[in-house]
């Protein structure tokens, strides 16, 4: 399982130090959280804070677009030294444009799920994608419960991908401790994304420790 710690959870006082703590702890990705306003009802970074963390980690930068029109920002993402742009695919008509433009920047291309769109929705991009995300909370928070029904649908997913025989990671993010991930992992999900429960408590490696054990002994 990779572990992607979302930043959005971490004290902005001393963001250096909370993206040191999880790299040290073990992290596989940085998981960065960025919010418009429009698409959601939260506002958090843009690429300059993207440019400014790029040079404290040696993880990969793991940019959650939670904007309208993502198109118009994803070549300052890239510049900005993201490594992973995800776009959620309520947020443009043009997912497939979205997609080419993110690749022609040299960047792993993903696409994000809303709770309520479905996986046949992206069926016709899916062999153009690197990562699916599939929310697993309504997107604009951290800290809420996840939604059980989206187990279901990371299976669906699961199993189109090995029937169209392809390889992009199945991430999820939203309400992620020990017992979600462990039912998110046997349904085919390789990327967790976790905030509140990396963040909010003393120590993060052991957070991080806990959500490996879980899927270890099933
Ligand atoms: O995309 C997100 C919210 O829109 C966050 O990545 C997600 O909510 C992580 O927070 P938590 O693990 O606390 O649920
Ligand atoms: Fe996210």
């Amino acid at each position: 399982m990779k572990i992607a710690p979302s930043i959005l959870s971490a004290d902005f006082a001393h963001l250096a130090r909370d993206i040191q703590t999880v790299e040290k702890g073990g992290a596989d990705y940085i998981h960065v959280d960025v919010m418009d306003g429009h698409f959601v009802p939260n506002i958090t970074f843009g690429p300059n804070v993207v440019s400014a963390i790029r040079p404290i980690t040696k993880l990969p930068l793991d940019c959650h677009l939670m904007i309208e029109n993502p198109e118009r920002y994803i070549a300052d993402f890239a510049k900005a030294g993201a490594d992973i742009l995800s776009v959620q695919v309520e947020s443009t008509p043009h997912i497939h444009r979205a997609i080419q433009m993110i690749k022609q920047q040299g960047v792993k291309a993903g696409i994000v799920l809303n709770p309520g769109t479905s996986v046949e929705t992206v069926r016709p991009v899916l062999a153009d994608v690197d990562l699916v995300l599939v929310m697993t909370v309504n997107p604009g928070f951290g800290g809420q419960g996840f939604i059980p029904t989206m187990v279901e649908k990371i299976k669906t997913l699961a199993s189109i991908k090995k029937e169209m025989n392809l390889s992009f990671e199945i991430e999820v993010d939203g309400g992620i401790v020990p017992e979600t991930a462990k039912e998110c992992w046997e349904a085919g999900a390789t990327v967790f994304v976790a905030g509140s429960y990396v963040y909010r408590a003393d120590e993060p490696a052991k957070q991080m420790e806990a959500l490996r054990e879980a899927v270890a002994y099933d």
